[in-house]
């Protein structure tokens, strides 16, 4: 089954009626909250033979008594000529304020039932009723494995900020949903006749001929017996008739009570359809329980949220889609590219590599991994795979690898390209399975497995020219990545720091363009971002951009980054150039498995260089004064201690609890795996404890870090794998 297929058509075509639905439904649910305040709850023990004795005395012409959802009990009846509809206070019988059914304009209610277009409206409901049911039951799919299985529902959502507001709603309100259309749809089936209400005919029962008096309430055992609580309603018999019975609906059946003896002439048992739309009503409307009402009526205001929320997802995966030109029929293709995508970013990278082996003169094939096989033509077969979730395939892919598995090996040789990010406990796990699957069927391939970390077109383009040099033929790879709709940022303050004359240093600091919130959620302008979160900068007449992590967040104020000339760097070149004034085009990209969130106990901040700079944006964002630590391993204080006098300014203000440097051009020096070494029993203390760690700089960086804190996990039964795969231990490196 294509939930993704089911869930988009179906919201797209019915969405807009189901929104009518939600929000005519949010308006109804003020219905039994403004009732509930007009009347007092009455006591449900109370015998209905004291409700009716006091009722008939406060309303001599009294002829029914309901006991409403909201648990208020309203009389009707007759002064004179006059009609009256009073509400009770149960207790003492008084008559209350006059009872008005529903505050509502009839039209609303119409509207939510009908469409205001009467009984084939009333089918319409209930056809957007069933898109609804299918709308929550395939949404629940699509959550479920968006997040990597039910374990992780609850785990951080990544993502667009529409993509964000869609799974979050989802995760608190679609199970809401899905009780209300279900209920709606029971609802709906006995509105248009196709569940039975009636218990059967009225029996023809009439009161024994007597020349006596009525008897009265508390002589009736069926209202002595009976409690206000199980109470429907009770109809009084006619003063003028004396055949005429009494008759009362309870939430168990229907009696007829002779008005001279008592005795209970007739009774109907409530049906199991009767007592199903009873419920049914209760769950859906709130009627009979106020905070019900409010909570049914906050999911209905919800559609508006999926709604615009989902509409915009469709609307910018179809601006992302990617077309792919000249491409040959399966059949006919000498070059078969197959893709497993889910955001549709891997496709762009197909396009490329499609276009180059097009203009190198072949004929090529490229779709969905789905449709995986190897024709008798095909010389040469790729596999270009995402993964997501945690580990898993993209969802249109998950039954490829059975596919794969069935076709059986060939002399073709078939190479995959994996794209993933690092920041994931399971790297590229679903390109490392189709590898796997290859190989175990014998297939050869023409490279190496290649794991392409966080959509990097640079090792996209070594991938390229390691391909030509093994096909025997160069290719003119052109790999261009959408960039997003990029932002002017001013420059407003740097900071220099010579450093090596070769390599100079700034930190730099931007105004933030503060964005409305709408055009955030429409994908334009920079939005917010965090520490640790990415700004991309494109540099003048490039069309690839180089991405920096951000020293600061929005709540700061501005934008901060620490550049270092890079040898031939274009990027940093151009950022270094840069004087307070003058600007450059960027966009955020989020580092979501980086930047800091919940409450760790502590946090150990290890980075070197140019890494420190989210690292001291964690720390200037510490208003919580959470323990962080930090270690820092830099080349001589007096050139390159970035954030120097800041962090020792934040230190005072306790902002961060340990500050330890080392310098390894200074006598005595050395690298910050040492300083760690050196306080292996304090940082053993602190993980144990629930410790978080965040490391950035280089790779070699980070893995003498790593091995460092592995053998000091060890006594612990831990290691960095375990805590990264816990979300507690991240890296960003360069
Ligand atoms: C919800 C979500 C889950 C992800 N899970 C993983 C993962 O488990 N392992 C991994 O290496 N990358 C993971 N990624 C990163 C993607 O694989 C990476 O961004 C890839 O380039 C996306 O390609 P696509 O746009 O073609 O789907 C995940 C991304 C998202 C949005």
């Amino acid at each position: 089954m294509n939930w993704k297929a089911v869930h988009r058509w179906l919201g797209l075509s019915l969405g807009t009626v189901a929104l009518v639905l939600g929000l005519s439904g949010a308006l109804l649910a003020l219905d039994p909250v403004q009732e509930a305040w007009q009347a007092p709850t009455a006591p449900a023990d109370l015998p209905v033979a004291t409700l009716v004795q006091q009722v008939q005395q406060a309303m001599p012409g009294v002829e029914e008594i309901r006991r409403l959802p909201s648990g208020a009990v309203a009389a009707f009846g007759f002064d004179g000529d006059q009609a009256q509809a009073r509400y009770v206070d149960a207790t003492s019988g008084q008559l209350l304020g006059n009872y008005q059914p529903s505050s509502m304009p009839r039209w609303v209610k119409n509207l939510h039932r009908a469409l205001l277009l009467g009984d084939g409206g009333r089918w319409g409901a209930a056809a957007t009723a069933l898109a609804m049911v299918l709308l929550s039951i395939s949404g629940l799919v699509l959550l479920v494995r968006r997040m990597g299985g039910w374990r992780h529902v609850a785990g951080r959502v990544r993502g667009t900020l529409a993509q964000r507001l869609h799974v979050l709603a989802g995760r608190v309100v679609l199970a809401l949903l899905l009780l209300s259309s279900i209920t709606a749809l029971t609802m709906s089936a006995s509105t248009l006749g196709l569940l039975e209400l009636e218990a059967g005919p009225e029996p023809d029962v009439v009161s024994s001929a007597s020349t006596g008096a009525d008897l009265a309430p508390a002589q009736l055992p069926l209202l002595r017996d009976l409690g206000v609580g199980d109470l429907h309603r009770v109809n009084l018999p006619d003063a003028g008739d004396p055949t005429d019975t009494w008759q009362v609906a309870t939430t168990r059946g229907q009696g007829w009570i002779d008005r001279h003896s008592g005795d209970t002439l007739a009774w109907q048992e409530a049906t199991l359809a009767q007592r199903l739309d009873d419920w049914a009503r209760v769950l859906h409307t709130g009627e009979s329980a106020w905070p019900w009402a409010v909570v049914m009526g906050l999911a209905g205001l919800c559609v508006l949220l999926f709604w615009a929320s989902g509409v915009l997802i469709w609307w910018q995966g179809r601006r992302n889609a990617v077309h792919i030109a000249d491409n040959s029929r399966l059949q006919q293709a000498e070059v078969l590219i197959f893709v497993a995508s889910e955001g549709g970013s891997t496709w762009g990278f197909a396009q490329a590599l499609h276009a180059a082996l097009v203009r190198a003169g072949r004929r090529v094939h490229s779709s969905a991994l789905e449709h995986f096989q190897i024709t008798p033509t095909a010389q040469q077969v790729f596999i270009l795979a995402a993964t997501h979730g945690d580990g898993q395939p993209p969802a249109h892919a998950r039954h490829a690898l059975e596919r794969i598995a069935a076709q059986g090996g060939s002399g073709v040789p078939v190479t995959v390209l994996g794209f993933g990010d690092r920041q994931y406990p399971a790297f590229c796990a679903y390109a490392q399975a189709v590898e796997q699957a290859l190989r175990a069927q014998g297939h050869a391939s023409l490279l190496p497995l290649e794991l392409i970390h966080q959509q990097s077109a640079q090792q996209f383009a070594r991938w390229g020219e390691a391909l030509a040099q093994a096909l025997g033929q160069p290719l003119a790879i052109d790999y261009r990545p959408r960039l997003p709709a990029t932002t002017a940022l001013t420059l407003v303050e740097r900071r220099d720091y010579p450093g090596q004359a070769d390599r100079p240093t700034a930190i730099l600091r931007f105004a933030w363009p503060r964005q409305p919130w709408f055009a955030r959620l429409l994908g334009c302008g920079l939005g917010r971002f965090e520490a640790g979160d990415l700004v991309g900068i494109v540099p003048p007449g490039n069309a690839v951009a180089r991405y920096y992590s951000l020293a600061s967040g929005s709540a700061d104020g501005f934008l901060e980054i620490c550049v270092r000339q890079w040898p031939g760097g274009v990027c940093s070149a151009h950022l270094l150039g840069l004087k307070p004034g003058d600007s450059t085009q960027a966009f955020i990209r989020a580092n979501p498995g980086f930047t800091l969130s919940g409450r760790p106990p502590s946090v150990l901040l290890i980075g070197a260089g140019t890494g420190v700079a989210p690292l001291a944006g964690f720390i200037r964002r510490n208003d919580e004064r959470t323990p962080m630590h930090l270690y820092f391993g830099a080349r001589d204080p007096a050139t390159d201690y970035y954030f120097g006098s800041e962090i020792a300014r934040w230190q005072a203000e306790q902002r961060v609890a340990s500050v330890n440097t080392i310098f390894s051009r200074v006598p005595g020096g050395g690298y910050v795996q040492e300083i760690l070494q050196r306080d292996a029993e304090r940082l053993r203390k602190l993980l144990a404890a629930g410790a978080a760690v965040r490391v950035c700089g280089s790779r070699p960086m980070a893995q003498g870090v790593g091995e460092v804190l592995d053998a000091l996990l060890a006594p612990l039964g831990l290691d960095v794998n375990a805590l990264k795969a816990k979300g507690r231990y991240a890296e960003d490196l360069f």
